[in-house]
């Protein structure tokens, strides 16, 4: 039985005041264990982001505690802050967006490898391209952004965050901006990831297809609860909460979900780590 890496119970979040007030996360209970790809999905508005950012530290909880392995998240020192984000990393969904565009990549990871000494550095960087498909380094770190295909660009912001050995990797809506074969191709170095570093991956998506395809467990948020829980398989073949169901009847090509989840589940957790051919 692996450890929990994550728990979060009762968590809440609030903003504003008054009339004002918005209730953005509402009484959330989840843990996420050791190597486990977990995805929390829901509409726009229904708390993902909130709760994402929650996790990373990046945001004080109103009420309730998450612990990352037994340590509470929200009680952290500057010091114990620094230590945290060693090991839980995050991608979003617009990589490169906020940086130099006339720097080549070698130059923009370069920066992440500050925090590492630079032979370390250069041997992590080596290997976290490797993970995510680049066996040759140079093939990307010479290039600029605007050189590699929005998926290459997501898998060296993934590289970059995999140089740090992060425990917990948190992909904030990391596939939304790609088109769909790009699309598949991240989400399965993520999944690749799980079995080959014993990662533990939080996927957030606005997307229930993207969510069943890559996931163990599936979390299901409205307007900010977490109105269901549960294994992949079990959610997309029987949802129990109607917003559940409501999600699944708008995908619209469901069918192809449940193929690719009937093939992973028969074909055992291995079969997912065959993805050689990347965009
Ligand atoms: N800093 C903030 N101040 C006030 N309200 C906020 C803030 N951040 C989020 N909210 C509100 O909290 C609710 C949840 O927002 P959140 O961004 O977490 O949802 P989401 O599910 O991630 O949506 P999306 O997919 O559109 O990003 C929304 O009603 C949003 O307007």
């Amino acid at each position: 039985m692996s450890e929990d890496v994550l728990v979060a119970s009762g968590v809440s979040k609030t903003f504003g005041h008054g009339k004002n007030v918005v209730e953005a996360v509402k009484d959330v209970s989840f843990a996420l264990a050791e190597n486990e790809v977990v995805t929390v999905v829901g509409e726009s508005g229904s708390g993902k982001s909130t709760l994402a950012r929650m996790v990373l530290g990046l945001m004080p909880i109103t009420s309730g505690t998450m612990t990352f392995r037994g340590n509470d998240v929200s009680k952290m020192n500057a010091r114990g802050r620094t230590d945290y984000w060693k090991d839980v990393q995050a991608v979003f969904q617009d990589p490169f967006s906020s940086f130099n565009q006339f720097f080549t990549v070698r130059r923009l990871l370069a920066r992440s490898m500050r925090l590492l000494d630079d032979k370390v550095g250069a041997e992590r960087l080596e290997e976290a391209l490797g993970h995510v498909g680049f066996p040759n380094p140079a093939d990307v770190l010479d290039r600029y952004p605007h050189e590699l295909s929005g998926g290459q660009r997501q898998r060296v912001m993934i590289a970059r965050a995999l140089m740090m050995r992060p425990k917990l990797l948190v992909a904030d809506e990391a596939t939304s901006m790609l088109d769909a074969s790009l699309r598949v191709n991240v989400l399965n170095v993520l999944t690749d990831l799980r079995e080959q570093l014993g990662m533990t991956v939080l996927f957030i998506t606005h997307d229930i297809g993207q969510a069943c395809y890559v996931a163990d467990r599936v979390l299901v948020m409205e307007h900010g609860v977490m109105v269901e829980q549960g294994r992949a398989e079990d959610v997309i073949f029987n949802p129990q909460h109607e917003y559940t169901q409501r999600l699944l009847a708008d995908v619209p090509k469901l069918h192809e979900v449940q193929d690719l989840t009937r093939a992973r589940v028969s074909d055992g957790p291995s079969a997912s780590g065959a993805h050689a051919q990347r965009v």
